[in-house]
C-alpha cells in the first residue's frame, strides 16, 4: 500500500516516518518550500520536527499533484485547512486517513464531514490517540484508535501502519474517534490555565474528570459510542494532553493562566494550537445540540480576554449537582 501524507508539520512528518519503516517509499506534501528542501536534502524537518533523523525513503514535494496514484493518503493539515488542501488534491477514490483534530469554523463540521464534502468519492478513516509527534518519530511505544466503517479497509490500513512500537486499535466509530480528539484540545487549554494560575493538582484532576463528562455528553449527542470516548482517542488523549507542556494546547493555557493575552500567545507561532480554533465552534455546536459544556465556555471566554479569577469563580459558583 503506497502511502502519501498531506501536511509537513510535526505530526505529518512523524506519520511519514511510521509509514516509511522498513524502507517503504512515502510521499509527503509540505506547504513550505524550506520543509521540502530540509526533508529531501538533510532527511530532517528542521522547521517542525527538529532533531529527528528521517528515513531516506520519505520524499517531500510541494506539489499536491504528486499525491496522485497512491493507495492511501494520510490527511495531516490543521483542521481549518483540510477543506482547501483536499479540494486541491487529486484524491478520486483514494482512501483518506484523517489525522487532524478539530471542528471547522463556520460550518461546525467534523473533519470527516469536511472530507466527505471535499472528496466525495473517497472512503474515510480516522487515526487519533495520545501521540506526541516527537515520541512517535523516535519510535517510542504508542497506541492509537484507527476508526473506519469498512472493516476490510481498516484491517489493511492497520496492517500497513503497525509496528511493535505503533499499535493501531480498530474501531468502527468514526465520529467517536473524531470527537475525542477535537474536544480534548479545548480541555487541555483549560488544564493549562489551572497550571498557569497555580490552582493545584486537585483542580486539574477535577477538570480532567468533569471535562471528560462534557466530552461524553457532547459525543453521545453526536452519535459517538461511550467506549470510544473512554478509549485511546478520547480519555487517553485527554490525559496526555492535559498533563504536559509538550502539548501546544496545554502550553497556551499555561500562558492564559499567567494572565497573558491569547493574541500575544498566538502571534507569530508557526505551530498550531487546535483548541484555540475549536473552542468557539465547539461552543456553538454544543448550544445547537443542547449540551451543557461549562469548561468549554470558560475556555472561550478566556481566549476572548476574560479575567482568569473571574472565570474560576464562575465555575466554582455553579449549583451543586449529581455527578452522573
Ligand atoms: N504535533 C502532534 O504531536 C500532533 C498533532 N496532531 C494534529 O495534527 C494536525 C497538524 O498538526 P501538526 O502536524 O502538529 O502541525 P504543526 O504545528 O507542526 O505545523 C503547522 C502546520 O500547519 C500547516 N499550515 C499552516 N497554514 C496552513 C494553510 N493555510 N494551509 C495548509 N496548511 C497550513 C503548516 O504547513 C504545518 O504543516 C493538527 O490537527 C494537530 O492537532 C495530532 C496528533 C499529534
Ligand atoms: O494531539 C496531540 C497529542 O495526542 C498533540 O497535542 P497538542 O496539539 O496540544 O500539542
Amino acid at each position: 500500500m503506497r502511502i502519501g501524507v498531506i501536511g509537513g508539520g510535526a505530526w505529518g512528518t512523524a506519520l511519514a516516518q511510521v509509514a516509511a519503516r522498513g524502507g517503504q517509499p512515502v510521499t509527503l506534501w509540505a506547504r513550505e518550500s524550506e520543509v521540502v528542501a530540509s526533508i529531501n536534502d538533510a532527511h530532517e524537518n528542521a522547521v517542525f520536527l527538529k532533531g529527528v533523523a528521517l528515513s531516506d525513503s520519505i520524499r517531500a514535494t510541494g506539489r499536491l499533484d504528486d499525491l496522485a496514484g497512491h493507495d492511501a493518503l494520510l490527511v495531516v493539515a490543521p483542521a481549518q485547512h483540510v477543506r482547501s488542501v483536499l479540494m486541491a488534491t487529486p484524491v478520486g477514490a483514494t482512501p483518506l486517513v484523517l489525522c487532524a483534530k478539530g471542528i471547522e469554523a463556520g460550518t461546525r463540521m467534523l473533519v470527516g464531514e469536511v472530507a466527505r464534502a471535499a472528496a466525495p468519492g473517497a472512503p474515510i478513516a480516522v487515526l487519533s490517540g495520545p501521540t506526541f509527534a516527537h515520541e512517535v518519530a523516535a519510535g517510542q511505544p504508542t497506541a492509537v484508535t484507527l476508526a473506519c466503517e469498512d472493516a476490510d479497509l481498516r484491517t489493511r490500513l492497520a496492517d500497513r501502519l503497525a509496528s511493535p512500537a505503533f499499535r493501531p486499535y480498530a474501531s468502527g466509530d468514526v465520529v467517536g474517534a473524531e470527537i475525542g480528539g477535537a474536544v480534548k484540545n479545548v480541555l487541555a487549554i483549560a488544564c493549562g490555565v489551572v497550571e498557569g494560575a497555580g490552582l493545584g493538582l486537585n483542580a486539574r484532576a477535577a477538570l480532567i474528570a468533569r471535562g471528560f463528562a462534557e466530552m461524553t455528553r457532547f459525543g453521545l449527542a453526536k452519535g459517538a459510542r461511550s467506549e470510544t470516548l473512554a478509549g485511546l482517542s478520547g480519555l487517553g488523549d485527554l490525559v496526555l494532553t492535559c498533563s504536559s507542556t509538550n502539548s501546544r494546547n496545554f502550553s497556551l493555557g499555561v500562558g492564559l493562566g499567567q494572565g497573558r493575552a491569547a493574541a500575544e500567545l498566538l502571534a507569530d507561532r508557526r505551530t498550531v494550537a487546535e483548541g484555540a480554533h475549536t473552542a468557539p465552534v465547539l461552543r456553538e455546536a454544543a448550544a445547537e445540540a443542547g449540551v451543557d459544556m461549562p469548561v468549554v465556555a470558560a475556555v472561550c471566554d478566556l481566549l476572548e480576554g476574560a479575567d482568569v479569577r473571574a472565570i474560576v469563580e464562575r465555575l466554582l459558583a455553579r449549583p451543586l449537582r449529581a455527578e452522573v
